[in-house]
């Protein structure tokens, strides 16, 4: 559990599974975080037709970005999910595979359609930025 950063929500918007700000106060580093990809070690995509186990690996890989820099999901103050359709169910799959990973960390996340992702057969991608304390110096 981080805290030090704050999750905002509003009563009077439209009641979501994420929040709509996060709070970092100042001194704390920022990590921007490569898109996290459904790629195997040797840079394969993984699963290439599920959105389902891409959008579970994408958290996956995530993870273990996150634990290079000592991180953990808890850890990551925004989120931009991509999926490759134009089928608001497949957005819908990935969204909700992903936000279930994150579990009471409801990060505030945008969702967005793409014609293309970068690697052949690609269908999700996460960005993510996170924020930890600093280490003592
Ligand atoms: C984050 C999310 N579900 C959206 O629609 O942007």
């Amino acid at each position: 559990m981080n805290n030090k950063i704050s999750l905002i929500h509003s009563a009077d918007l439209a009641q979501t599974d994420y929040a709509y700000a996060s709070r970092v106060p100042s001194g704390m580093d920022l990590l921007y975080l490569a898109g996290a990809c459904p790629l195997n070690k040797d840079g394969k995509i993984l699963n290439p037709n599920d959105y389902e186990l891409q959008a579970e690996t994408c958290v996956e890989k995530l993870k273990t970005a996150l634990k290079e820099c000592n991180a953990s999901l808890d850890d990551v103050v925004y989120t931009r999910v991509l999926v490759a359709s134009q089928n608001r169910t497949d957005l819908v799959t990935a969204w909700e595979t992903i936000r279930s990973e994150f579990g009471n960390h409801d990060v505030p996340s945008t969702l967005s359609g793409v014609t293309v992702l970068g690697y052949s057969n690609q269908l999700v991608e996460i960005e993510a930025v996170a924020a930890l304390e600093k280490l003592s110096q």
